[in-house]
């Protein structure tokens, strides 16, 4: 019996998250015994260059020694407290330098968890119940953004999940992300409703599609204007696009900023954060509840330390961006010599190849990829040592643990792998 069979038997899909179950690609997950560096080597020992980075946080790479020493430090003193710790005002002051909007943060313990409180904060601070989401974004598992989400949802045909009652979907408005218009015609119709837009500055979970033109500036004018607030959820772009993420990258000021990933360094950390004003809502000085057994875990928060000093380093994100852009270019030459029309869309360390010729720059144009030839480009890609998400609607990851060797030899197997499903 091969370890998914097993698995399945205890397990509701063998796995504890359905994008890992290889739904949308077909086959067997790979099981995976360690991580090193740029590489992850499944439990037969075969050796692959990852760019899923675990789904994005570790953009310094697998079990980084400055990590792990840290971590077998901290674990000598215990593993949790329930208690407040120095580690937990060492990354909150981290956080609050590194990303422009955020004045105080408060920690959780996963994206979703980040979202959910942010969007209650949100609530109470306007008190005004509806949001605006955009189709195709996804902002983790909560009842009120299972609303035609990206990611696994969109993966496994489940935008819209039943256990999710009509009456909390109601209060969901769904608008079309790199389209202020149809931002505009929600707020006419639901005049003083609406408490909070949140937004994916850089779409991640429907593949990597860029905010387009003026919309995330118009986006915020808007918001301001109708008193609503703007959530910025940097889960995936936090620390990725910059040292602040996409409001650094682009120049907005949100409301409030949810994070996830990265922040945690690979152990399970998520965070929400704005200004004081509204961060002061929250339980004990505030009325707006909030807890967490494991909250400020002294690991994760030791581990997102780490991370977050090494990002802090000059010319990080730089050289990180150089060799992003030569996987990014290498990428392209392929497709120009093979004469392939495939959308490429990249941002600093994150990107997606669309089984879709000409662009994508919306919703509608990423579900008109070809999600087989993304299956089979991605079981070439993976027989031959090269992970990527086992998912068309997923972005890619470099992380500065990613070698030249390994760039080049990904670009050539790139070009093979396309050669043999297009070449003549
Ligand atoms: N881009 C989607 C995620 O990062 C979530 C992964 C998961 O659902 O396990």
């Amino acid at each position: 019996m091969s370890l998914f069979e097993e698995a399945k038997k205890y397990i509701p899909g063998g796995v504890n998250s359905p994008v890992r179950a290889f739904g949308s690609v077909g086959g067997e997950p790979v099981f995976i015994s360690k991580g090193k560096g740029s590489k992850i080597y499944d439990v037969k020992g075969k050796e692959y260059i990852d760019y899923v980075c675990s789904w994005g946080p570790l953009i310094v790479g697998h079990s980084n020694e400055r990590i792990v020493s840290r971590l077998k430090e901290v674990i000598e003193n215990g593993t949790s407290f329930g208690a407040p710790t120095e580690l937990e005002i060492e990354l909150a002051k981290l956080v609050v330098e590194y990303v422009p909007s955020i004045e105080m943060v408060r920690m959780v313990n996963s994206g979703t968890e980040a979202v959910m409180s942010a969007i209650r904060l949100a609530r109470a601070y306007t008190d005004r119940k509806k949001i605006v989401k955009f189709e195709g974004c996804y902002h983790g598992h909560s009842d009120s953004l299972l609303v035609k989400a990206g990611s696994g949802a969109l993966t496994f045909n489940q935008p819209s999940s039943p256990g999710v009652p009509d009456e909390f979907a109601k209060l969901t408005l769904i608008a079309d992300y790199n389209d202020i218009e149809s931002v505009k015609k929600l707020f006419k119709e639901n005049k003083d409703e609406i408490a909070a837009v949140i937004i994916e500055p850089v779409a991640g979970n429907m593949g990597v599609v860029l905010p387009k033109g003026n919309f995330l500036k118009e986006l915020e004018s808007v918001c301001k204007n109708e008193g609503t607030l703007l959530i910025f959820d940097e889960i995936i772009t936090g620390f990725r696009l910059a040292k602040g993420g996409a409001q650094e990258y682009f120049g907005i000021d949100p409301d409030i900023t949810t994070l996830g990933k990265i922040i945690g360094g690979g152990l399970p950390v998520g965070a929400y954060g704005g200004k004081k004003e509204i961060m002061e809502m929250i339980s004990p000085v505030g009325p707006v509840y909030q807890a967490g057994t494991l909250s400020g875990n002294p690991l994760a928060m030791a581990a997102g330390i780490e991370t977050l000093k090494i990002l802090g380093e000059e010319g990080f994100y730089d050289k990180l961006r150089e060799k992003s852009n030569k996987l990014w270019e290498g990428f392209r030459e392929n497709c120009n010599k093979l004469g392939l029309k495939f959308a490429f869309n990249c941002i600093e360390s994150m990107g997606s190849l669309f089984f879709k010729e000409g662009v994508v720059e919306s919703f509608a144009d990423a579900v008109e990829s070809d999600t087989k030839l993304y299956a089979t480009f991605f079981h070439k890609m993976l027989a031959k040592g090269i992970n990527l998400a086992p998912s068309q609607f997923e972005a890619m990851f470099v992380s500065s643990s990613h070698s030249e060797e390994d760039i080049d030899k990904t670009i050539k197997i790139h070009y093979e792998v396309l050669k043999e499903m297009f070449g003549n």
